[in-house]
């Protein structure tokens, strides 16, 4: 099933929403041989002012780790030693962007154009790039940004979104949960947590400072769980400076409909955020279950209406699942970001499984109750 969005106009809106300007809706490049090479993945990165994005860009510009990555940034900073990227006139006056070469073999340079353009540049060098990192400076909500780079099989474009990565200053964070927790109010960083993939918890050395002994463990063990009560699909991996094992950030395929194991797992350890003390108001982690089938004509109508149409108040970031469909012997999988879902159908349930429905929504205002017998409704086949 192709991935599903509302009109093109309602998608651009919400990407001039976020910097007054509309980039364009797909990356569609097609390769010449009969067989393209599979397509090279994207990773976004997020994160709060002063989180450690540059550091992490750094650390992946400057360390021996064999492979050729190319790092688009929208601000270059002095720390990154190479030299400023230029922009030149191309033909026609179209802008084009310098990539700048680096020892390792990773390249770089700043996007103040078209992304996309950047995309084609970079896939159309004759050298194999083994990955991308997208470095989205200010940017708050990931989302459209999310919904370039997701794109459908059949459009066979070379690049594809392979997870988002949120770098969270470990300190701060700690303060922002603390003053946020009785508050209506969230900060950009609860959302920007909302929306990842993998959460790289960094300067854990400040939390040692702090409380020596073995006191920090306990402070970091209760983040992760604060955390993963915002967004409890997210991996976290603590960090100092950024220093993480990039087989660990890299190729995620975190949309990959594909994966079906790795989304079972996560599914599997998500847990709906404890309701005790928390405002609804607040983003937060909530998992529904079915036992029966679904009709799925009538799940997307109700996705629709959800996501698209917004009929209830809540206001929902992400979404992952499994669906067990009337009539089908396969597994389909849901994933939504924002406005855009997808449902897929998977590998064949086994014989002895426990088959059953079962969503995570990420988001603000959510209704338990709402949601599961909404759900419910689309088990009837009338
Ligand atoms: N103590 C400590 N400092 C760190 C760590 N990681 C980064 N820093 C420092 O934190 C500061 C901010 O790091 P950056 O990498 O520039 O953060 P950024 O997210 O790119 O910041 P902006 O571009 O301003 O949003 C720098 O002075 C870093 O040296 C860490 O793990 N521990």
């Amino acid at each position: 099933m192709e991935k599903r969005t509302p009109s093109k106009a309602s998608l651009s809106q919400s990407m001039e929403d976020d910097d007054g300007e509309a980039p364009p809706l797909a990356v569609s490049i097609t390769g010449e041989t009969p067989e393209p090479p599979s397509p090279v993945g994207v990773t976004v990165i997020t994160g709060y002012l002063g989180a450690g994005k540059s550091t992490l860009i750094n650390y992946v510009l400057n360390a021996k780790h064999g492979r050729r990555i190319a790092v688009i940034l929208n601000e270059f900073g002095e720390e990154i030693g190479v030299e400023r990227a230029m922009i030149n006139e191309g033909e026609g006056g179209t802008p084009v962007e310098e990539w700048v070469e680096l020892a390792n073999g990773c390249v770089c340079c700043t996007v103040k154009h078209s992304l996309v353009q950047a995309l084609e540049q970079l896939v159309q060098r004759k050298e194999r790039l083994d990955h991308i990192l997208l470095e989205t400076t200010g940017l708050a909500d990931p989302a459209p940004l999310a919904s370039v780079l997701w794109l459908d099989d059949q459009l066979e474009s070379e690049v594809i979104l392979d997870s988002i990565i949120t770098v969270v200053d470990a300190k701060n964070i700690r303060m922002m949960l603390k003053e946020h927790r009785d508050s209506a109010s969230f900060p950009e960083a609860f959302l920007q947590i909302a929306f990842a993939d993998v959460v790289i918890l960094n300067k854990v050395d400040l939390i040692l400072q702090e409380e020596p002994g073995h006191v920090h463990l306990d402070v970091l063990e209760e983040l992760e769980k604060e955390i993963h009560n915002i967004n409890s699909l997210a991996t976290i991996i603590q960090s100092v400076r950024c220093q993480v094992d990039l087989h660990n950030i890299l190729d995620c395929e975190a949309y990959g409909a594909k994966h079906i194991a790795h989304l079972e797992a996560l599914l599997q350890d998500s847990k709906s955020t404890p309701v005790e003390g928390r405002h609804d108001y607040s983003v937060r982690t909530l998992c529904i279950y079915e036992q029966h089938p679904v009709d799925l004509a009538k799940v997307q109508s109700w996705l629709e209406d959800l996501l698209w149409e917004k009929k209830s108040s809540m206001d929902i970031y992400r979404c992952k699942g499994v669906l067990y469909v009337h009539n089908s012997d396969q597994l389909h999988t849901l994933q939504a970001v924002r406005a855009l879902y997808e449902v897929v159908p998977g590998r064949k349930w086994h014989q002895m499984e426990n088959q059953l429905n079962k969503i995570v929504f990420i988001g603000r205002d959510l209704d338990e109750n709402t949601l599961r017998d909404s759900l419910k409704s689309c088990t009837s086949l009338t």
